[in-house]
């Protein structure tokens, strides 16, 4: 059992705007805790900082500030040299992911021996085989020798989920995990994804655009946008009640996020409200980062916003709850 902390996290990267540099804030003051069997969605439009977060946590990028740390069942933190062993990741991109020259075989045995989880050959090539059958593909033994062209999409990913488990990973971190297969598998590999963490507790970061699979795969959903978690609280809640003004633009930008309405609708996805694009996030602690959008914007959202109850475990960042009461929803 692991159980990742992300605390305080701040990326900044420098930006180049003609001759000048400046400083984009991506991330900013972000932190939240994966428990083991708990999925925790991050969503937001493209450029908000998900895709930055999750490579911080994969330690593809270092934070400005902050700190990531993993700890075992007995709360003992895990040290640096086995990070990896409890923390994988799976791209976006199953085809660039994949390396064409290798056979599946290679993909995933590497990181058994590169991890210390198997000895011999031939235990080895057991492992992966089982890996495969986990990962419904089917027959192991032919699949093993495949190359990455051989197999579909939906295939590649199952390969990558495969080798994130090869090391034993209990966190995994899933970046836009489906959004590049084709529609009709997407439902296939999130389910798998699903029971691979019921049956390993494993605790899962999914990150998307879209709302209605946040709400159908995740215990809690935080709503990300210019590099801040804007609100947060459980799946649900947030998607049937969204209280801060952007995630109720999201929510009215996405399909019906019902999900009982039919796969048709769970699987179309949200679209991106407006793109934001690098120099977007106005400076640090200026205010709330919203409020150029904001159809509720008041003077008092120049001023730093922390976030407030607005239900039990619910939270907004945003000034309209200041007081403890919903000026908007007086009804809840
Ligand atoms: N290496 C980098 N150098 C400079 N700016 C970057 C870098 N990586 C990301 N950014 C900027 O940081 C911001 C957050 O990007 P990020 O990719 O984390 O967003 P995202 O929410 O994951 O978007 P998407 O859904 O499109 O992947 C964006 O403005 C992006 O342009």
């Amino acid at each position: 059992m692991t159980t990742l902390h992300v605390r305080d996290l701040v990326k900044d990267f420098s930006v180049r705007t003609g001759l000048r540099r400046s400083r984009l804030r991506a991330v900013d003051d972000v932190s939240f805790s994966l428990a083991p069997g708990r999925t925790v969605a991050l969503v937001g439009e493209s450029g908000s900082g998900k895709s930055t977060v999750a490579r911080m946590i994969a330690r593809l990028e270092r934070p400005t500030g902050g700190r990531i740390t993993a700890t075992a069942a007995d709360g003992t933190e895990i040290p640096d040299r086995r990070y990896r062993d409890h923390v994988q990741m799976v791209f976006q991109d199953p085809f660039a992911s994949l390396n064409p020259f290798h056979t599946v075989e290679h993909h995933i045995a590497r990181p058994l021996k590169l991890h210390g989880v198997t000895g011999t050959a031939a235990e080895t090539r057991e492992r992966v085989e089982q890996l495969l059958e986990r990962v419904n593909l089917h027959p192991a033994a032919d699949i093993a020798q495949r190359r990455p062209h051989e197999l579909s999409g939906g295939q590649r990913q199952r390969v990558a989920i495969a080798r994130a488990l090869a090391p034993g990973a209990r966190v995994v971190v899933a970046d836009e995990p489906v959004s590049m297969l084709d529609v009709s598998i997407r439902l296939g590999v999130l389910n798998l994804l699903a029971r691979l963490q019921r049956e390993d507790d494993l605790a899962v970061l999914y990150i998307t655009h879209d709302l209605a699979t946040a709400r159908h795969f995740s215990d809690e959903i935080l709503v990300m946008y210019r590099g801040r978690v804007v609100e947060r609280g459980a799946a649900d809640e947030v998607i049937l009640h969204p209280r801060h003004p952007y995630t109720r633009l999201l929510a009215s930008a996405a399909p019906n996020p019902d999900v009982s309405a039919g796969r048709t609708e769970l699987l179309s996805g949200t679209r991106a409200v407006e793109p934001t694009g690098p120099g977007a996030a106005p400076p640090a602690d200026s205010g709330c980062t919203f409020r150029d959008r904001c159809p509720q914007a008041m003077d008092v959202c120049s001023r730093p916003v922390r976030d407030h109850a607005v239900a039990p475990g619910h939270f907004a960042k945003c000034w309209l709850y200041a007081d403890g009461t919903d000026r908007v929803d007086p009804a809840r």
